[in-house]
């Protein structure tokens, strides 16, 4: 069977890729949208196969997130609405890279052996959702005929089903949505096991109940400009907007940059990405009062960073300072309910170290009630998110604003049975627990996760910002023949092979006071990234530059 399906697969489908490969990286695959069509309807047969397989509904997501707007990809979400298994990432590789009939169904049989048993009768369903890039809805379009012809009962080609009846492979189509969005359907879906998706409308009210039982009775009135880069966040927050109204909470979100000029416009200057990485005010920004909150989604509002302007300057709240947030609080939450929990609090080599130093010393003033770490993994929310799944509850921030907090299922059953009994703290733990997206960062969740916290702790933006100063930092790309001759240790921060190249950024990082710097090759873009952190900016900055300039060994 898996012959017919590779068969179909190469006939029904757009052309193979001729000269070129793709890899599904760091966030799923990502290119120029022009080269996507073949990848894209394959995705659609990968999802279908893992929905077929597990029995559970999946998810793909097209979209290049903060990447320009020329650009378009694809996410999997499997079926714990977290992101797709690592086998079946080289599986999706494989599958897009193949070019004939025998590597395609070997392939097939050799990721998923049960296939041929499996397909006479299986059904799979897929949740489809894409982001407003003008060529998506034609890659979604892609995607959902990838699916389609695993299903399909017309002409003589493969179906998995055909002598048995089964259903064939299923799409639901979300239409324009936030990656987030996406995830929380398949997780919601697959709970509920009775084959439908929930309506959006449930995300939304999922929002409002939860920050209703945080806020208590507190009159609030809390405003935040959200820059939504031009992307899907608009709305999102349009949607989220009039919930909370509907629910007479006094939050709102004020969009800005929602796209609805030129589609190139799309993280141009403005979002996540612009912000923390520049440390720049977005384009866009509304003229408004000194004491005006700001938050920056990026394209996909899977991430998000909080600012203000300090003497036309901005005060970055990125997602280390997020992290540290909500580490403070659930410590206080964990002390007052004494449920004895672990808090892991986990990381990327890009946190800034002070962040790193803050929230160890957090987790050491709470350590009679509260048993954690602070550990580094390698960069991608999958690394955080599988790490995070260690402890009882799991912080996992990227510096640059991608992150949740997940709550394992004994802390949620032991959360549960403390509020029911009427523990005041663990009621509120209970509520965040259910405000905050549970499978994938989420910009909108998070951001109103930031908000409550505030609000309920009475802590400004100013005070946020002064739990700890960033050490001065700089992250600079450099352009390589080959990225990958590079490889490092599991969390990044050291360079494995060249071996040089580890022993020239050692000899220029022990010149430098508080220096730290590493270097890897990015699973995004084409180039290889260097950071670098030191007691004074210009000191970092020199410290990028003379790594940078040490990348220039031959086999590079
Ligand atoms: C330094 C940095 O910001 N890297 C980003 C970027 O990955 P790279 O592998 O560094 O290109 O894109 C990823 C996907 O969005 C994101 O998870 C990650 O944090
Ligand atoms: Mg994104």
């Amino acid at each position: 069977m898996s012959k017919a399906l590779a068969s179909a697969i190469l006939q029904k489908g757009p052309p193979a890729l001729s000269g070129k490969t793709i890899t599904y990286g760091t966030a799923g695959f990502r290119a120029n949208a022009d080269m996507l069509e073949c990848v894209m309807f394959r995705v659609g047969v990968v999802a279908a196969l893992r929905s077929l397989q597990t029995h559970k509904m999946v998810g793909v997501m097209v979209t290049a997130s903060h990447n320009p707007a020329a650009d378009n990809g694809s996410k999997i979400v499997d079926q714990d609405g977290g992101m797709l298994v690592h086998e079946w990432e080289v599986f999706a590789t494989r599958l897009a890279n193949s070019t004939d009939e025998a590597d395609m169904s070997s392939t097939i049989d050799s990721f998923y052996p049960d296939f041929n048993s499996q397909a006479a009768g299986g059904s799979a369903t897929v949740v489809l959702g894409r982001d407003t890039r003008v060529s998506s809805p034609k890659l979604a379009e892609l995607v959902k005929q990838g699916i389609l012809t695993c299903g399909d009962r017309g002409g003589g080609v493969c179906r998995w089903h055909d002598t048995c009846g089964g259903e064939g492979a299923k799409v639901v189509d979300l239409g324009i949505v936030t990656t987030p969005q996406v995830h929380w359907a398949v997780l919601r879906a697959n709970q509920k096991g009775d084959g439908q998706v929930p309506p959006l409308q449930g995300y939304y009210e999922e929002h409002a109940q939860a920050l209703k039982v945080l806020l208590g009775s507190k009159q609030t009135n809390v405003k935040f400009h959200v820059d939504c880069a031009n992307g899907v966040g608009a709305k999102a927050v349009e949607e989220m907007n009039k919930t909370l109204s509907e629910h007479s909470i006094g939050f709102s979100l004020v969009p800005f940059n929602v796209g609805d000029g030129d589609p190139e416009l799309l993280n141009e200057g403005c979002g996540a990405e612009h912000v923390q990485k520049s440390r720049k005010l977005p384009s866009g920004v509304p003229a408004s009062g000194g004491n005006d909150k700001f938050a920056s989604f990026d394209g996909d509002a899977d991430r998000v960073v909080v600012w203000y302007k300090k003497d036309s300057n901005l005060v970055l709240l990125d997602g280390d300072k997020i992290a540290a947030l909500f580490s403070v609080y659930l410590c206080h939450l964990l002390d007052a309910s004494k449920l004895k929990l672990s808090l892991g609090i986990v990381q990327t080599a890009y946190a800034n170290g002070s962040s790193t130093s803050f929230m160890s010393s957090v987790l050491a003033k709470h350590k009679e009630n509260v048993t954690g770490e602070v550990s580094c993994v390698a960069t991608g929310v999958k690394h955080l998110h599988h790490q995070a799944l260690h402890y009882d509850i799991g912080v996992y921030f990227e510096a640059n604003g991608h992150g949740t907090v997940i709550f394992s299922d004994s802390a949620r059953s032991k959360i549960e049975e403390r509020s029911r009994g009427g523990d005041a703290a663990a009621q509120t733990l209970h509520a965040f627990a259910s405000l905050i997206n549970p499978a994938i960062g989420d910009a909108l969740s998070d951001l109103l996760a930031v908000m409550v916290v505030l609000e309920v702790e009475g802590i400004s933006l100013e005070q946020w910002a002064g739990y700890y100063e960033d050490l001065p930092s700089i992250m600079t790309k450099v352009l390589v023949k080959d990225r990958n001759a590079i490889k490092t240790t599991k969390d990044e921060q050291r360079v494995t092979e060249p071996k040089e190249l580890q022993d020239a950024v050692d000899a220029a990082v022990s010149k430098v006071e508080q220096g730290r710097c590493f270097v890897r090759p990015s699973g995004t873009e084409d180039c290889v990234r260097v950071y670098a952190e030191a007691g004074k900016q210009e000191t970092a900055n020199k410290l990028a530059e003379d790594v940078g300039t040490d990348i220039t060994f031959p086999s590079l």
